[in-house]
């Protein structure tokens, strides 16, 4: 049901946050972290996954007070549908009786954040029920710096860059990888980018929400976007828009909105994702095997590596998490009574789709 809309509902707009970041950072972590904090508001989730098949869901742990909506598959920053899709579900979540407090918006790792906050001002009537309250990236500190500087990138835009050159707040995670020194010279490095946001560091996501939620830096992003009246003010949050323009391989930031499924702009077409999902059980030894040689050979093309999967003879369900070398492969909730089946998907450069079938199909138990 459309329900009218009284004054001071129309007034108070619900505040969305971008959370953008390359593969792996731990996007997902801060959205467990947040979904089982006790900070008393309403958020609801929205994710948006690269791969061809669905982890993310699954590696969300349900949480009682909060929602996760799950936009579908495809990229958010190139996809027509994609963003219809994002905009159908805000659209639901504004009309619900029960007001949220905050929407945060969890776009892919490959994603360029800037189509997506694009999204809230131009799809009115959207615009006028929520605010962007701010784009926050984070980066993995150990990782970030080979995505930096990705030299094969030619005449591509490069997702890293673009993620830190749009963000209001940019959190280096995974600090308890780094020294204090690599640390430095990120922050650093970042502010070359963008010489304006803030910049805050966390492990394991942990990080006091009040410093990513609520920032209020919707005026400056206004600005950003070419669309304010000129009242924006460029405060702490401006955005350098030089710094953004020079890494601007050839995006049409004001184009999106074209319908059709086109990209309006190209991501790195070397970089793709093969994803397998079988009703079957792996050999806990010879998935293991796997997994190492995985690692030695193909640690640095390998960006991310995600999977559920049933182990023969285990009653709990197995989660694999990888970025690039670094690989966590472990028992988590039991399976119960839900079917047992085993998922993954491998994001990386020139994927070999066959040998990686292959090699999976040589690990499941008889
Ligand atoms: N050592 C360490 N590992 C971390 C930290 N934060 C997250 N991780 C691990 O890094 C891996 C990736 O984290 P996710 O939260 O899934 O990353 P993501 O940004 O959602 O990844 P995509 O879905 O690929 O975009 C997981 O194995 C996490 O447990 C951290 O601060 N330190």
């Amino acid at each position: 049901m459309n329900a009218p809309l009284t004054a001071s509902r129309a007034t108070r707009k619900i505040p969305v946050t971008i959370l953008t970041g390359f593969l792996g950072a731990g996007k997902t972590t801060l959205l467990n972290y947040i979904l089982h904090e006790n900070h008393g508001r309403k958020i609801a989730v929205i994710e948006n996954e690269f791969g061809e098949v669905g982890i993310d869901g699954d590696l969300v742990l349900a949480s009682e007070t909060e929602e996760i909506y799950e936009m579908v598959n495809g990229c958010v920053c190139c996809t027509a549908t994609v963003r219809e899709d994002l905009v159908r579900i805000v659209r639901q979540l504004v009309e619900r009786p029960d007001r949220l407090d905050h929407i945060l918006v969890e776009t892919s790792g490959l994603a360029d954040p800037y189509p997506v906050a694009q999204t809230f001002f131009i799809d009115d009537p959207i615009s006028r029920e929520v605010n962007l309250d701010a784009i926050v990236a984070m980066v993995d500190a150990k990782h970030i710096g080979a995505h930096l500087d990705d030299i094969r990138l030619d005449g591509v835009d490069n997702q890293a860059v673009d993620q830190i050159v749009c963000a209001d707040r940019v959190v280096i995670n995974k600090v308890d990888l780094v020294d204090e020194a690599d640390v430095a010279a990120l922050s650093e490095r970042i502010r070359g980018l963008n010489a304006t946001a803030e910049i805050v560091t966390s492990s394991y996501a942990r990080i006091d929400l009040t410093s990513i939620l609520g920032l209020g830096a919707f005026e400056a992003t206004r600005k950003l976007m070419e669309i304010g009246d000129g009242s924006g003010h460029s405060g702490e949050h401006a955005h350098d828009h030089h710094a953004h323009d020079e890494h601007d391989h050839g995006h049409d930031h004001h184009d999106h909105h074209d319908h059709d499924d086109e990209p309006d702009h190209l991501h790195d077409p070397s970089v793709g994702s093969v994803g397998i999902a079988v009703d079957a059980e792996v050999d806990l030894a010879a998935f293991e095997r796997w997994i190492a040689e995985l690692r030695e050979t193909h640690g640095e093309d390998l960006f991310r590596m995600k999977g559920i999967l049933a182990v023969k003879g285990e009653d709990d369900r197995y989660v694999l998490q990888g970025v690039h070398s670094l690989i966590e492969f472990r028992p988590a909730q039991p399976w119960n009574t839900e079917p047992r089946s085993s998922r993954l998907v491998f994001i990386g450069r020139d994927l070999d789709r066959t040998a990686l079938n292959e090699r999976f199909a040589a690990c499941l138990a008889d």
